[in-house]
């Protein structure tokens, strides 16, 4: 996909100057091989950097170009035409925020907090309900329909091994990773006209069990490891997945919900497909580190405090003892609210 500029852009998306300089590394992301899928090599990997680089995943490269074409070609579509083909389930049309509803409803807007994006969400067991005629609307069905299918065979081949590595119980797979809770987020990120900025999306968290990124060749993914933070080099026919907080709360925090961030750059729009998958939402989450929860639980609380506060507390809230959370100058988190 090439990273031309795509117009026109939602309202107040402003070019701002705040160039905050990350610390930046080569791409050192280890690669998760997905026809050997290595026991102890994913174990390791969880443990260290809890996000990988997948390869040999069976997707088809023209699936993949395809989705991303005719995203673009949404995307190019003006804003009223957005809002209209998208506004309501299985798919919404947000901007300025990836923080959203369980429907994909934003669910701030100020100004204050704007990030230089747009997105489409699918909830992707509903996909089958969209009707009507307009064949952009059903070629793009179609091709999410497929794209589903594989996010889905992945994360639960990926899930599947991960929990024998754990020694979890296998009579908890189906409420520990469950497909029908599967969305689609397709973003544009739009870009800056100076250096590079943090501003596309804050660094944070997935409130996801595994999500799986699917960008194009611009770049701006950032991942945290050891104090510092480290890019993602965009590599065709690559996927990156990387494992949420549901997924540390199982594995009692041996294995690291990854922080990430997205910086914009200069002079080019960046797009990505991004896969996320829950737990049931009435199925228990149990671990010693954690009070027992359900995924129901913890959206709920996520939701309630981005309102408050405007950033994600996160699994702290369900620790034993919760550590003191400081009310003043909370870090924006604003990731993964789903
Ligand atoms: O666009 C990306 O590469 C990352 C998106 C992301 O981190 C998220 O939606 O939580
Ligand atoms: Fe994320």
């Amino acid at each position: 996909m090439s990273g031309t500029h795509l117009s026109p852009y939602p309202p107040l998306f402003r070019h701002s100057d705040d160039s905050l300089q990350p610390t930046l590394d080569s791409d050192l992301l280890p690669q998760i091989d997905f026809h050997l899928l290595d026991l102890d090599k994913l174990t390791e990997v969880c443990r260290d950097w809890g996000v990988f680089r997948l390869v040999n995943h069976g997707i088809p490269a023209d699936l993949s170009n395809r989705l991303q074409d005719q995203a673009k070609k949404l995307f190019s579509l003006p804003v009223e035409s957005k809002q209209a083909l998208f506004n309501s389930p299985p798919m919404a049309y947000f901007w300025g925020t990836p923080a959203l509803t369980p429907s994909g409803v934003a669910i701030t807007q100020s100004a204050q907090n704007l990030y230089q994006l747009e997105g489409l969400f699918v909830l992707l067991n509903q996909l089958p309900q969209l009707q009507g005629d307009d064949p952009t609307l059903r070629s793009f069905r179609l091709l999410l329909e497929e794209y589903g299918q594989h996010m889905a065979r992945l994360a639960r081949s990926i899930f599947n091994v991960v929990m024998r590595n754990l020694g979890l119980d296998p009579s908890l797979s189906e409420t520990y990773l469950s497909e029908s809770t599967g969305v689609v987020r397709l973003y544009r990120y739009t870009h800056c006209r100076d250096a590079n900025q943090i501003s596309g999306m804050e660094a944070h968290t997935d409130s996801s069990v595994l999500s799986i990124l699917n960008e194009d060749e611009v770049g701006g993914l950032e991942v945290y490891k050891d104090d510092r933070w480290i890019q993602v080099r965009p590599i065709t026919n690559t996927l990156i997945v990387n494992l949420g907080d549901m997924m540390q709360a199982m594995s009692n925090d041996e294995y690291k919900s990854v922080k990430h961030r997205v910086l914009v750059k200069k002079g080019e729009d960046r797009m990505s497909i991004c896969y996320f998958v829950f737990p049931m939402d009435d199925g228990v989450i149990q671990s010693t580190n954690y009070r027992p929860f359900t995924y129901k639980m913890f959206r709920t609380q996520v939701q309630e405090d981005i309102k408050a506060t405007g950033s994600k507390v996160g699994l702290q809230r369900f620790m034993h003892t919760e550590p003191q959370i400081r009310s003043s100058a909370p870090t924006p988190n604003p990731g993964a609210q789903r």
